[in-house]
């Protein structure tokens, strides 16, 4: 990947007008002429606002975001199918783009007719397409039903057709709406390993999906539309995180920020994540000769966040504080679910680490690797104790809690990893 850029949104502006009281029928528009309602009241949709962003050459982007959030008029206003409002929009080289499901397909015609048809409407030359149309057939593997008419067509069919024509373009950018959702699992893992040769030959790919697993598996860099289309754009797994809290966050105590908006002065409390059995009184005891100063979940790339993927690293950032020297201090932590269900209780000692000794503030961090958790709200539970794991410093049972979202369809807390031998 270069930094060259190919694509530059600069202060992208784009605004739909909906007509609140257009007429529809021949009726309405007597009416509204006999009695003189002539002005159309049109609502305004600001979609994309103020949008600035460039796209290197070779890089994969993937554009996430809810409903409605501008995903595909983003993808729309880089095909130039529509204008902006306002800022300015440089596409260097040349663009395929699959962005609607048979758009630009005709319903009436066979299917070898629509790859004709598609492939021009692309810029291909009809001699490039006659000698890519054997390629193009197969990689569909709609052989027997190059004859219908693409009326009689899956939604799947059409996709796989328009997706095969969509890559023999062979061009320096490619645009995709969605593809992967529809098609079999077997079509979606072609069209993924396609995607990655397509990749290794330096091509420019921007990618709209609600599929976050492939979103993490093909894309350098995500580009996320947030709920007033203002955009972030950077590094995968921490947007991914955020479009989950955006999606989950009424479902848990979430807190997703920067690592450098925390002030790490020493004296500086910050206890972020807090369930809601954090200062009640039976939940937190101890002796009290510690206390915590700081406590935070983040991801191992240090991104403070309590929302998590499926395997994702767990990291707990946490800032201890002795008021007198100690030694020798256990540090345990216990996970449970949202029934209470202990699922886990590992302590320090047990791996052979104490605490040698602390006699101010101390920051620790425990990193929980790759944790098989299927989706929910978990609680965790901190412990500091003396090295006979009798006398507590300070004990928060299950203070904090944090959420995972796994797309994978599967019942239970803990996902197992099989191998299927058939
Ligand atoms: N031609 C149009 N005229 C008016 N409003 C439109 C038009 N096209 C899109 N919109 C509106 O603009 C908003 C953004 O649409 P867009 O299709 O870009 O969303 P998206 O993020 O791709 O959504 P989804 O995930 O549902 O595909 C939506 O509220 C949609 O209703």
């Amino acid at each position: 990947m270069t930094t060259e850029t190919v694509i530059n949104f600069e202060n992208v502006t784009k605004v739909y007008r909906i007509y609140k009281n257009k007429p529809t029928t021949l009726k309405e528009k007597v009416i509204n002429f006999l009695l003189r309602r002539n002005k159309l009241e049109t609502i305004e949709m600001n979609v994309l606002k103020d949008v600035s962003y460039s796209i290197y050459k070779g890089e994969t982007v993937g554009i996430i975001g809810r409903n409605g959030a501008g995903k595909s008029t983003s993808l729309k206003l880089i095909a130039k199918i529509i204008n902006p409002d306002s800022g300015t929009i440089t596409v260097k080289g040349s663009v395929s783009s699959l962005l609607e499901i048979g758009a630009g397909f005709q319903p009436d015609l066979t299917g070898k007719e629509n790859v004709y048809l598609y492939g021009s409407i692309l810029g291909l030359p009809k001699k490039y397409i006659r000698d890519h149309y054997e390629e193009i057939v197969e990689f569909s593997e709609l052989n027997n039903f190059m004859n219908t008419p693409v009326k009689n067509y899956s939604s799947g069919m059409y996709m796989r057709l328009a997706f095969s024509v969509a890559i023999h373009v062979d061009p320096d950018i490619l645009l995709l709406d969605e593809v992967l959702a529809v098609g079999d699992a077997n079509f979606q893992k072609k069209c993924m390993n396609k995607l990655k040769e397509i990749q290794a030959k330096g091509k420019t790919i921007v990618f709209v999906s609600h599929d976050m697993s492939s979103v993490k598996n093909l894309c350098d860099r995500i580009i996320y539309i947030g709920e007033n289309g203002e955009i972030e754009f950077g590094e995968p797994d921490f947007l991914i995180n955020r479009y989950y809290a955006q999606l989950y966050g009424n479902q848990a105590n979430i807190v997703i920020q920067d690592q450098s908006e925390i002030d790490h002065s020493s004296e500086s409390l910050y206890i972020a994540h807090t369930s809601a059995h954090y200062n009640i009184k039976e939940s937190i005891w101890g002796n009290r000769e510690v206390s915590l100063n700081k406590f935070y979940f983040s991801n191992a790339e240090g991104y403070v966040s309590n929302i998590f993927q499926h395997k994702q690293d767990i990291v707990m950032n946490i800032e201890l504080k002795a008021h007198h020297s100690l030694q020798k201090l256990v540090i345990g932590i216990a996970l449970y679910d949202e029934n209470n269900n202990l699922l886990s209780g590992p302590n320090s000692k047990n791996d052979g680490i104490v605490l040698d000794e602390i006699d101010d503030s101390r920051f620790i961090k425990v990193l929980i690797k790759e944790p098989p958790l299927l989706n929910g709200k978990f609680y965790v539970t901190l412990a500091i104790y003396d090295y006979d794991c009798i006398e507590p410093f300070i004990h928060m049972e299950k203070c904090f809690e944090l959420m995972v979202v796994n797309e994978r369809n599967e019942l239970g807390i803990v996902g197992l990893e099989c191998d299927w031998l058939v």
